[in-house]
């Protein structure tokens, strides 16, 4: 059973072909392969099939097993597969996720394998039941949101999957790793909430630190950029076209006028493997 293993900026996912799965993909399974110790270990999983040679859908998992809708690394890792390994040589078309149809566009390449990715995300809403967050139909603009004894001013939105967004004035990584989980779980997102804390460093860069939905504390997330820098144009704190920086680096992000989002990024291949009969039977029973 083979599959390949690639990253964006650190962000990390295991790509499998549907047609070649020979175990059930279970929770349990997906924690299992994602285990840093036990398992491959990654901050996802991938699974690829192919519908014609323009259009393919993806399935994206959370190392807790938890399914998501998008996933911008995801895609970029996914797109770069598709290209490098010829399930095409179109250099653009579209994948379906559970957050919607993207396009993505191989922008740049070396020896015949993407570089980098250029990914139409969708579209960004604000609208609370959309997101979703509980409560009567509104935008989650610098709403107060109560976490024990503090309260935090967040702006909500969803990119296909949902986003919790707040600023301050310095990054702090304990900050980010003691709140995101209590975010990402607190009673008023039902779905749970993928968080991002911002640090604005001029109209156009941002800083930002990530907790994921399912995954815990990233080095980068494409779809977090895009929530970041869309939250950050909403205040009015930035342009349109924003680069964001995170520990794994830079991705690039723009916000059209119908809040549609380009996303621009590398993706790099780690390795190519193939499960062990022993690792598989684990699998299997
Ligand atoms: N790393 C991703 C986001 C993956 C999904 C997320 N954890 C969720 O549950 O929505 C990205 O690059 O966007």
């Amino acid at each position: 059973m083979e599959f390949i293993k690639s990253h964006g900026l650190g962000n990390d996912y295991i790509v499998f072909d549907k047609e070649k799965i020979n175990f059930p993909l279970t929770e349990k399974n997906v924690r299992l392969i994602c285990d840093r110790n036990y398992g491959i270990g990654s901050d996802g999983i991938l699974i690829l099939e192919k519908i014609n040679n323009q259009e393919f859908k993806v399935r994206i998992f959370n190392p807790d097993g938890s399914e998501a809708e998008k996933s911008g690394n995801g895609i970029r890792i996914l797109a770069k597969y598709i290209y490098d390994y010829r399930y095409t040589t179109e250099k653009e078309f579209y994948i379906y996720t559970l957050g919607g149809k993207v396009k993505v566009s191989i922008v740049e390449e070396q020896k015949g394998r993407a570089k980098s990715i250029e990914v139409e995300m969708g579209k960004i809403t604000f609208k609370s039941s959309e997101i979703p967050v509980l409560g009567s139909e509104r935008e989650i603009i610098d709403e107060e949101l109560k976490i024990n004894d503090e309260t935090i001013k967040v702006t909500c939105l969803s990119i296909g999957n949902p986003h919790c967004v707040f600023f301050v004035d310095e990054i702090n990584e304990e900050k980010i790793k003691s709140l995101g989980p209590k975010i990402e779980n607190h009673p008023m997102f039902p779905n749970r909430i993928n968080v991002q804390m911002v640090k604005v460093l001029s109209p156009d860069k941002i800083e930002i630190r990530i907790w994921e939905r399912g995954a815990g504390y990233t080095l980068a997330s494409g779809s977090s950029s895009c929530a970041a820098a869309s939250a950050s144009y909403k205040k009015g704190l930035v342009n349109n076209q924003v680069e964001v920086i995170m520990p794994g680096g830079v991705l690039h992000v723009k916000i059209n006028p119908d809040w549609s989002v380009n996303l621009v990024g590398p993706a790099e291949e780690v390795f190519k493997g193939e499960l062990s009969q022993e690792f598989l039977f684990k699998l299997k029973t």
